[in-house]
């Protein structure tokens, strides 16, 4: 079986239906594919990969100074598991994150940034979020392209003004003081719920699903690229024809005793707008499917959180929204909003934060 496809946008400017064509094959096949000639320079790739590692390196107390907020900016960790924090070189679980969410650049000047983060370290982020921006817009004309759609249908419901943005993540997975006996996902498999994701990381341990369910297959690093990844979003607007695909990072694929850092940015829909599905007629044109529930991306963000915790059914009398059944049915069917949380195999731990 050909491994994960590899997709040079360059070929966007010469031959944008062919390039529309590679693009819309590997994210219905694999949902993951390799983007060479994206045009972000690997200066300023690797100047926030050296932020990432400069912001990381802080202690406890400096990084900890802001916890991720409702708005989703700030410093985050996944909780440490008392069986395996004896592995771990660090106290501070298995992985960190720093995240830029806001809306509108307010990354400027947001107070729940660390102190570490003065306005060039802010201005240097908010520049690289405006460049996967531009990215990520440029392959969503790409993916209408291909579906026979005006280049610009997904544009509406993806206005930078709302809610809840499109959020860079950078993330650090610290060294372990030695190397794991069993599979130790670092990241247990999920997919990610917004409509899609641009991946920067130097190592490897990340994996996907392949094609045919059977096994994970380890993404390769390739000099200069980034990882797009298909999120349940396109997959419900596509009605299942753009792939969500399930991935971890693991352990045991990348050097257990260094850190490993990548980062994301999550392309998300306005929780506003409209959840459309779309089918697709002869000759592969998309449509709208009229006969589909109409709900907002904001409901099914709801309802993925809720089905990730399990809690569908329990929390009538508990806190948080109670969801339509009819609603719920109709999002466990899609077959992409499940994930576990992070499993470690024979140490018998079942869950220990949740992935993205
Ligand atoms: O760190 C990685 O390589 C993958 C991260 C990821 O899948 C996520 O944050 O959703
Ligand atoms: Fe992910």
């Amino acid at each position: 079986m050909a491994g994960i496809p590899v997709v040079d946008l360059r070929l966007f400017a010469s031959d944008p239906d062919r390039l529309s064509g590679e693009l819309f094959d590997a994210a219905s096949k694999w949902g993951f594919l390799i983007l060479t000639g994206h045009g972000i320079p690997q200066e300023e790739i690797d100047g926030v990969f050296n932020l990432a590692q400069g912001f990381f390196s802080q202690p406890k107390e400096v990084k900890e100074e802001k916890w991720m907020n409702t708005a989703q900016v700030g410093y985050d960790h996944k909780e440490s598991v008392t069986e395996l924090t004896k592995i771990l070189a660090q106290s501070i679980g298995i992985q960190e994150g720093c995240v830029f969410g806001d809306v509108a650049a307010s990354n400027l000047t947001t107070n729940n940034l660390s102190s570490w983060w003065t306005h060039p370290r802010r201005e240097q982020i908010e520049a690289f979020r405006a460049r996967c921006h531009d990215l990520s817009n440029q392959l969503l004309t790409a993916f209408a392209t291909a579906m026979s759609l005006p280049p610009g249908y997904f544009f509406p419901a993806h206005d930078p003004a709302k809610t809840p943005g499109n959020v860079l993540r950078l993330m650090r997975y610290p060294a372990l003081a030695t190397q794991p006996e069993t599979n130790f996902p670092s990241l247990g498999e999920h997919t990610d719920w917004g409509t899609m994701t641009l991946l920067f990381t130097k190592t490897g341990g990340l994996e996907v699903k392949s094609p045919d369910a059977r096994e994970f297959v380890p993404v390769p690093v390739v000099e200069g690229a980034l990882v797009v990844n298909i999120g349940d979003g396109l997959a419900l607007w596509s009605d299942g024809a753009l792939k969500s695909t399930l991935h971890r990072v693991s352990r045991e694929a990348s050097l257990y005793d260094q850190d490993r850092y990548s980062m994301a940015y999550f392309v998300n829909a306005n929780a506003d707008a409209p959840l459309k599905f779309l089918k697709r007629g002869p000759e592969g044109k998309f449509t709208h499917d009229e006969t589909k529930l109409d709900a907002t991306f904001g409901d099914y963000q709801a309802a993925r959180m809720r089905l990730f915790h399990e809690k569908f059914d329990s929390d009538v009398n508990g806190s948080g929204p109670v969801l339509d059944p009819k609603f719920v049915a109709i999002v466990k069917s899609l077959g992409v909003a499940h994930g576990h949380a992070i499993t470690y195999g024979s140490a018998g731990v079942e869950k220990a934060g949740v992935a993205a």
